[in-house]
């Protein structure tokens, strides 16, 4: 199966690797010249994973035109922000009726849209072949073979179950989904959340914040992925809590390292550079609290978070709000047909 993975960050690298170790023939698209040559002879990519020994056989170029000749499947891995200009770019050199699969985990910062709504603008005609990765997966275990579980999640069986057959492996299982939204928006929110762990452990908060942050955080999630028509059952699976679980508590993440640095006392500005690499949860608030308003859903959390990056709130006095609201009841009702999704 011939494969391009356009976008050679942390995660792209690392799942062009795992699809060349199952002997797929993969072409790793990236701009900057420097990290493809590194990659095609030197089987590494010091920018963003600078610990790992890439397969031999992965190929890498800045050609896009090369990346996509005859790909049946195209994997799009860069920032949500870039994914627009990347879509534009590709979509005159696609060949045939490939696979478009996207594994990212953001929104279009111009239009709030999902990764799919946006690749549905440029294909109208595609939606059957489009496929969400998503749930916990850090780069930097997959490319070191640790034990990792994804979902592949998409519109029809047939898709889900290619790009399942196509990345399972000894170390990676992969679980179908065919609801797709909830998988978007279990991956994309899942990092405002993370960056508020991070802010808690920043000001010395324990475990007990922690645990509540993300408890309440899924609460959040459910409860405006029910209203853009996500199925509740997914918030409960791998790209839901799974994927929030190992955001808030990995040190390789990058939401929770940006949060951690924040609650330490730096600005946004000097937190996001220290990391260096893309923190989808900056972006992600801005849009869900957009998308809380629009949709009449209380987002607590986002909002306590978009005062901290975008207003200039003290994280401790973020913290005294969001503890100091009205009282209210924990769970809430939801209809028969939110629970679960499936194919016909
Ligand atoms: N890193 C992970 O472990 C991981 C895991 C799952 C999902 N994701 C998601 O994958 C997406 C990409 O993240 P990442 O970790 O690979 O980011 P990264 O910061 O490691 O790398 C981003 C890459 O995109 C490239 N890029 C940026 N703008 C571009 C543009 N306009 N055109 C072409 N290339 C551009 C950069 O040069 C870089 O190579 C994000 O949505 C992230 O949430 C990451
Ligand atoms: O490093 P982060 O915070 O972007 O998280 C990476 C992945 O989404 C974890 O599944």
């Amino acid at each position: 199966m011939r494969v391009a993975v356009l976008g050679a960050g942390s995660w792209g690298t690392a799942l062009a690797s795992a699809l060349a170790e199952n002997r797929c023939e993969v072409t790793i698209w990236a701009r900057d010249a420097r990290i493809t040559q590194q990659i095609q002879s030197e089987h590494i990519n010091t920018r963003y994973l600078p610990n790992a020994k890439l397969p031999a056989s992965l190929r890498a170029t800045t050609d896009l035109k090369t990346a996509l000749m005859d790909a049946e499947v195209v994997i799009y891995v860069v920032p949500s922000a870039a994914m627009r200009e990347v879509v534009e770019l590709s979509r005159p050199l696609l060949s045939g009726a490939p696979i478009l699969c996207h594994a990212v985990k953001g929104f279009d910062p111009t239009t709030g849209s999902t990764m799919t709504d946006l690749l549905l603008e440029y294909h109208p005609d595609a939606r059957d072949r489009f496929c969400v990765i998503a749930g916990p997966s850090h780069a930097e275990e997959v490319v070191e073979g640790l034990p990792t579980t994804i979902v592949a999640a998409a519109y029809t069986r047939a898709t889900a179950e290619a790009i399942q057959d196509l990345l399972m492996s000894k170390v990676l299982r992969v679980y179908t989904n065919p609801d797709v939204k909830g998988a978007e928006l279990g991956g994309a929110l899942k990092n405002i959340i993370a960056l508020g762990v991070g802010i808690a452990d920043g000001l010395g908060f324990g475990d007990n914040a922690k645990a509540a942050l993300m408890t309440r955080g899924l609460t959040e999630i459910a409860r405006i992925g029910l209203k853009l028509g996500a199925s509740v059952l997914t918030f409960a699976g791998l790209s839901g809590v799974g994927d929030l679980i190992v955001t808030c508590t990995s040190l390789h993440s990058r939401n929770y390292r940006t949060g951690k640095l924040l609650g330490q006392g730096k600005s946004l500005e000097e937190a996001l550079a220290e990391v260096g690499m893309a923190v989808e949860g900056v972006n992600a608030t801005r849009i869900a609290i957009q998308l809380a308003s629009s949709h009449g859903v209380e987002m607590p959390i986002a909002n306590a978070l978009s005062d901290v990056l975008f207003h200039g709130k003290p994280p401790r006095a973020a913290v005294e709000d969001l503890m100091g609201r009205a009282r209210v009841h924990e769970i809430e009702e939801v209809a028969r047909d939110q629970i679960s999704a499936s194919w016909n």
